[in-house]
């Protein structure tokens, strides 16, 4: 049997839109073994349990590339990572596919290379390179589409609290909320927030995270998708805290530099929205695990 397991991710980090993301200890777990018959999915919502399934697809993309037949398969999901909350499920889905086709086949894979199939799969390359390799990472393509990953230490002096509404949001619709195009000034804005988000978390200053974080690229566009996005902004920016975003929500990620704040904030937040699941997070350093175990 081959087992795998995927971090959840928080992707464009505030200032890094569909190119910075940060792997988080929640969790994906994909098993694949033979089977009699051509499929069988479980531990994934019945809507899901047939061919269009996410990982199943990755798989059978995963078996062309290697250019060999799909075999009948058994794929059992069981995962932490809720759907379409802006942590990353489809992500983690595309790459537990993809790496359970090498596995299947015993064929070993970089992560380099898994990272660029799972990009092209994805669309954007800030979930999956996170996914893959652990921690904070920037990921691009280049202009011969080749993927770019860049690994950031993160000062461990900054913790993280998952604000999850009990609402999704659709990557592919809140896409299409954005604007087509950006002002050469937006841009500066956004480059210069970017550089300096990527040197504060590595640092210890509040202010200056606090000054970095101030997206103009998706949150001012996206905000208005999540009902209770400003009554949270304003208890998190009256609490010493930072708040962005994650992914294409609806998640919110909340950051600060003592967890007695992250308490006080987390318990504000809860008591204002019951229904929502507030949880402390922190970062996952290694990324994909895989293991074949010959016995089962
Ligand atoms: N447990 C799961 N089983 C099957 N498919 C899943 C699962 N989790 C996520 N997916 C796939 O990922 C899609 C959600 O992707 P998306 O809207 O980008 O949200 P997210 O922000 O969680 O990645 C689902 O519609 C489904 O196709
Ligand atoms: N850069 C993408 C990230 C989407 O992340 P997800 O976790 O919501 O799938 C975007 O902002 O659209």
């Amino acid at each position: 049997m081959i087992k795998i397991k995927v971090p959840a991710t928080s992707a464009n980090l505030s200032v890094g839109f569909d190119c910075m993301g940060m792997a988080v200890n929640q969790y994906a777990y994909f098993t694949f073994q033979n089977n009699s018959k051509w499929l069988t999915i479980n531990g994934c919502p019945k809507k899901f349990q047939n061919e269009n399934n996410l990982v199943y697809k990755a798989f059978i993309k995963g078996c062309r590339v290697l250019k060999q037949p799909v075999p009948n398969v058994k794929i059992t999901i069981q995962t932490e990572v809720p759907v379409s909350r802006g942590l990353g499920s489809s992500a983690t889905c595309i790459v537990g596919g993809l790496k359970g086709a090498f596995e299947w086949f015993h064929h070993p894979i970089s992560k380099q290379k898994l990272t660029q199939l799972a990009a092209t799969m994805e669309g954007h390359p800030d979930n999956v390179a996170p996914a893959i390799y652990g921690g904070v990472c920037m990921a691009f393509n280049n202009q011969n589409d080749q993927v770019h990953v860049v690994k950031y230490p993160v000062n461990s002096i900054w913790k993280f609290l998952a604000i999850v509404p009990d609402f999704k949001i659709s990557t592919q619709e809140a896409r299409t909320v954005l604007p087509e195009q950006l002002s050469y000034q937006d841009a500066t804005f956004q480059i210069s927030h970017c550089l300096l988000m990527t040197h504060a978390i590595q640092g210890k200053r509040f202010s200056t995270l606090k000054e970095a974080m101030q997206d103009q690229m998706h949150e001012p566009f996206r905000k208005h998708l999540i009902k209770g996005y400003d009554q949270v902004k304003t208890i998190t920016d009256q609490m010493h805290g930072i708040l962005y975003i994650s992914g294409s929500g609806s998640t919110l990620m909340l950051i600060t530099n003592n967890v007695n704040d992250r308490q006080k904030i987390a318990k504000t937040i809860q008591n204002q929205f019951k229904k929502w699941q507030v949880k402390p997070i922190s970062i996952d350093s290694n990324g994909i695990q895989s293991e074949v175990d010959i016995n089962e």
